[in-house]
């Protein structure tokens, strides 16, 4: 596309005389650039993207996006706010590949890849060219791409929506993070629904307060658009148990359908039974009653299946088809995932990482252990600080044995976090072991038969970051490790 016509989509910009080369790409990190790029500056929370833009025109940029004028001796466009332009331009730049794709987004606390996977699921098998992106992957089709945020910056989420589009993805499912929203992430995202599963505290180092938390989540429904856009029509899907559905029901034009457990709703979940195995639950819809028999453990899960249930409503496929597909979901890895290698007692790896996930994590594993329960909790570093000491309460309230240890702790000191932690709990008894792999060897040889060791925080992930360091750590081989270890320690 040429420079000309991919700037004339910005409604303001300083006029520039010059050259008007043909983009070949759009980038904001000067390490991508190629022969051809629009390099975008952004001024980050780290380092100021305009410091590399003379590397960025060395390395071939065409042209330089900025938000004050610069001598580089290409065309330098300047704007009031690159991170803005950035999402107008490469939604324009990728031929605006989200209105013509229906894109189904999820937002809220906990449960958003919970939900878009279950999402997914729905849509793949009722023969549906899928794609997904949220915290464990972006999935293109049948292709799988490592992700680095929940909710990726615009350019590289209009890329992926444009690939979408190119190998026939019809129906996209999105996680979109607080942090996504307050930074404008997917400003140009067509979004056809909206789900809402819940707030509850998390990242109060990014947002401030609860408030302006909850003012980034409210910005999803209030940018949704009108109940039909350009013939579409367009839903909200609201937790009405969650006392914030109230005001985001207010806050959007669009279509607004409920659903929950304890208030009225459109649709409604009742009689939950808990068991180790699964869940049952009675589901009434509209016309429909039907008792669902999920493979997923928690009241907490049945919310997320309420959510999946109202978003493939929404998108006019059928009940029955869709309540058939759910029952048929395992599990998402490392969310409630058991570990079994043989031992006598129950391991679940999970990714509680928040004050409610985990208090409702562990009252699920309460509903039905028989005996001990160890909780292994950590705190990440360089995140909401508030969160530590609310989490080691609810461990030692609700767990028989917890255990402190490290989750990422990035550029903190690792026994920092964990005082941080403690500090909610002098009253209580705890054990502390900042060493992950110790602290889940500790509790594998405390557990005995019957009792419950969960690991909490970590689910899915694959690393453990210590300062700068990634090293490779997952709960789950750490645990099947630990437990085989243990039975050579037995044995001898
Ligand atoms: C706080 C935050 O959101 N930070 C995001 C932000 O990083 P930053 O502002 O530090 O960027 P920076 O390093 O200062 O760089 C500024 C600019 O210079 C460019 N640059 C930088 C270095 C260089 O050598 N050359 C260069 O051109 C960068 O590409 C960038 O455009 O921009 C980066 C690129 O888009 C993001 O990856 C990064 O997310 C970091 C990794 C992060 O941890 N974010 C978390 C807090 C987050 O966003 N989490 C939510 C999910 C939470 C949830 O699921 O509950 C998420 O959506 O992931
Ligand atoms: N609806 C829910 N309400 C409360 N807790 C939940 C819910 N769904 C899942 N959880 C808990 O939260 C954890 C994280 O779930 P999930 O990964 O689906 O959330 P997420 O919103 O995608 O999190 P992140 O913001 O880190 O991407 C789960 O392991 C579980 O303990
Ligand atoms: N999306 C969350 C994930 C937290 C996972 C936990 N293991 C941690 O590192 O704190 C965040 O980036 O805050
Ligand atoms: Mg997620």
């Amino acid at each position: 596309m040429k420079l000309h016509t991919l700037v004339s989509y910005l409604h303001s910009f300083s006029t520039f005389k010059g050259s008007n080369p043909n983009i070949t790409s759009i980038e904001h990190d000067n390490r991508k650039v190629e022969e051809g790029s629009l390099f975008i500056c952004i001024k980050g929370y780290t380092v100021d993207g305009h410091d590399f833009a003379e590397e960025a025109v060395k390395t071939g940029a065409a042209a330089v996006l900025a938000q004050r004028p610069l001598a580089l001796g290409v065309p330098v466009i300047v704007v009031k706010d690159t991170q803005r332009a950035m999402a107008v331009l490469a939604d324009a730049f990728y031929g605006h590949p989200t209105q013509s794709l229906r894109l189904i987004g999820i937002t809220g606390t906990n449960g958003k890849t919970t939900t878009s996977h279950l999402i997914e699921k729905i849509f793949y098998d009722a023969s549906q060219k899928t794609g997904l992106i949220g915290t464990m992957y972006t999935k293109v089709g049948n292709k799988i791409y490592n992700t680095r945020n929940t909710t990726p910056d615009s350019v590289t989420l209009q890329k992926a929506f444009h690939e979408m589009k190119e190998c026939g993805v019809e129906t996209a499912i999105m996680e979109v993070s607080s942090h996504a929203l307050e930074l404008g992430r997917v400003h140009g995202c067509d979004f056809d629904i909206a789900v809402f599963t819940n707030l509850t505290q998390d990242h109060l180092d990014f947002h401030g307060s609860m408030e302006s938390y909850k003012h980034a989540k409210s910005l999803f429904f209030s940018q949704l658009g009108n109940a039909y856009v350009d013939g579409r029509p367009k839903f909200a899907v609201l937790n009405a148990d969650d006392d914030a559905a109230e005001d985001f029901m207010k806050w959007t034009a669009a279509h607004v359908l409920t659903y929950g457990i304890e208030k009225s709703a459109d649709i409604r979940a009742k009689d939950i039974e808990i068991t180790a195995k699964g869940t049952q639950f009675t589901l009434e819809v509209s016309q429909l009653t039907r008792r669902i028999s999920l493979q997923l453990v928690g009241k907490f899960s049945v919310y997320n299946v309420l959510a999946a249930f109202g978003a493939a409503m929404c998108a006019g496929l059928d009940p029955d088809q869709i309540l058939t597909s759910i029952e048929k979901v395992e599990g998402v890895s490392g969310r409630f995932e058991l570990v079994q290698a043989g031992q006598d007692f129950s391991v679940i790896v999970d990714y509680a990482h928040t004050p409610d996930s985990l208090e409702n994590v562990l009252k699920t594993v309460g509903e039905f252990a028989p005996k001990r329960i160890f909780v292994i909790v950590g705190c990440g570093g360089d995140r909401d600080k508030t969160k530590r000491p609310i989490m080691a309460r609810i461990a030692c309230d609700l767990a028989t044995d917890s255990i402190f240890t490290s989750d990422n702790p990035r550029s903190e000191d690792p026994h920092q976090i964990l005082r941080d932690m403690e500090a909610g709990v002098k009253d209580k008894s705890y054990t502390v072991i900042a060493d992950r792999m110790e602290a889940i060897q500790h509790a594998v040889s405390e557990a005995n038969e019957g009792d419950v060791v969960l690991i909490a925080g970590k689910g899915h992930e694959t690393y453990q970051i210590i300062g700068d360091q990634v090293l490779e750590f997952d709960d789950r081989i750490a645990a099947k490790e630990a437990i085989a270890a243990q039975k050579v320690k037995k044995k001898e």
